[in-house]
């Protein structure tokens, strides 16, 4: 059994480092993310966004195509494609670092069409942050996970359905058991959420409930995504960092402000990163 292991603010200086001269976009990765339902266009919306702002060098939404134009008007970095087209989703995934989906993807026929055909493109060397209704849908139909770098971002709710612990049950002893037979990193998102790999635990000492707001962890799968596919030397230290950063940044914002919305821990990833990657800076108090 091992012990649990606060996370510190050094791992973002691990993972953030400054970007070499000799670069181009394709140097910083490519992320592509899927979900947005005719409901849902605002989870895929603010993980795009988080993805975008947290430096990842390709963005690709796959989305419903009702929210195509408000993902553009918002978001004209990033690139669009309907998640039904399957030709142009083939396409774009064989070519990611890092595949987000979930956030927003709903649970219908149609969700779980689409959550099939990513587990069957996605490659072993291949980050895939399992989020949201994609983690509903795992659940409740059984799937067989894919050979990938796999991370799981459930709150309590949603790992409560994938794993069978019901809420009060979720011990460290007991989430322990059921990562080891998942056999992916998963981190149970809540106030000090834990991280459990095959080998550590990891817990968030940071964090605020003015973070307690929808698309909170839409943001936080979009960081994942981007650390994963921009920083590729150690994929859970990336998602770590990742977990961190959204705390941070919302520990920071919180100072004065009543609730934190998901946008605004977006738009300060430039900022936030460009201090952590400053020799000697201190990696809070960026505003
Ligand atoms: N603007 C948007 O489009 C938004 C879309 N969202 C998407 O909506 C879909 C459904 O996700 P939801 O999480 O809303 O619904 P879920 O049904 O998966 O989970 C919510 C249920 O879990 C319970 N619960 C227990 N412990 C919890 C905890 N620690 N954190 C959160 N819930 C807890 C709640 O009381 C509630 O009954 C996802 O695909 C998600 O990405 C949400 O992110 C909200 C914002
Ligand atoms: N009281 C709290 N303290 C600290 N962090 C919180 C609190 N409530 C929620 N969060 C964080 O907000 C995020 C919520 O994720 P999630 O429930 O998936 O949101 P959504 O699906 O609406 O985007 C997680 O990262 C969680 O740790
Ligand atoms: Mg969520």
């Amino acid at each position: 059994m091992t012990s649990l292991q606060a996370l510190s603010a050094d791992i973002l200086k691990e993972v953030i480092t400054p970007r070499p001269v000799q670069s181009y976009k394709g140097t910083f990765g490519r992320c592509v993310l899927i979900g947005g339902n005719n409901q849902f266009g605002g989870a895929i919306i603010m993980a795009t966004m988080a993805a975008v702002y947290a430096g990842t060098g390709l963005v690709t939404a796959a989305t419903d195509p009702i929210n195509i134009t408000a993902l553009r008007t918002r978001l004209p970095e990033a690139m669009v494609i309907d998640y039904q087209d399957f030709n142009q989703l083939a396409t774009l995934l064989s070519s990611a670092d890092s595949i987000v989906v979930g956030p927003g993807l709903g649970e219908t026929e149609t969700s779980l069409k689409i959550l099939k055909f990513v587990f069957n493109q996605v490659h072993a060397n291949q980050c895939l942050i399992i989020d949201g209704s994609a983690i509903t849908l795992v659940a409740n139909h059984h799937l067989t996970l894919p050979k990938a770098q796999i991370i799981f971002t459930p709150h309590e709710m949603e790992w409560q359905r994938l794993s069978g612990i019901a809420i009060a049950d979720q011990t460290e002893v007991n989430n322990q058991a059921a990562q080891a037979k998942l056999g992916a990193m998963v981190m149970v998102k809540k106030h000090h959420t834990k991280i459990y790999t095959n080998q550590d635990v990891y817990q968030l000492t940071i964090g605020t409930p003015a973070q307690a707001t929808g698309g909170m962890g839409d943001t936080l799968a979009g960081i994942v995504g981007a650390f994963t596919a921009q920083f590729r030397t150690d994929y859970q230290k990336s998602a770590l960092a990742a977990v961190y950063a959204h705390s941070a940044i919302a520990e920071e914002l919180a100072a004065n402000q009543y609730v934190v919305l998901p946008t605004q821990i977006s738009a300060q990833l430039p900022q936030f990163m460009h201090q952590i990657s400053q020799p000697d800076e201190r990696p809070i108090g960026f505003i």
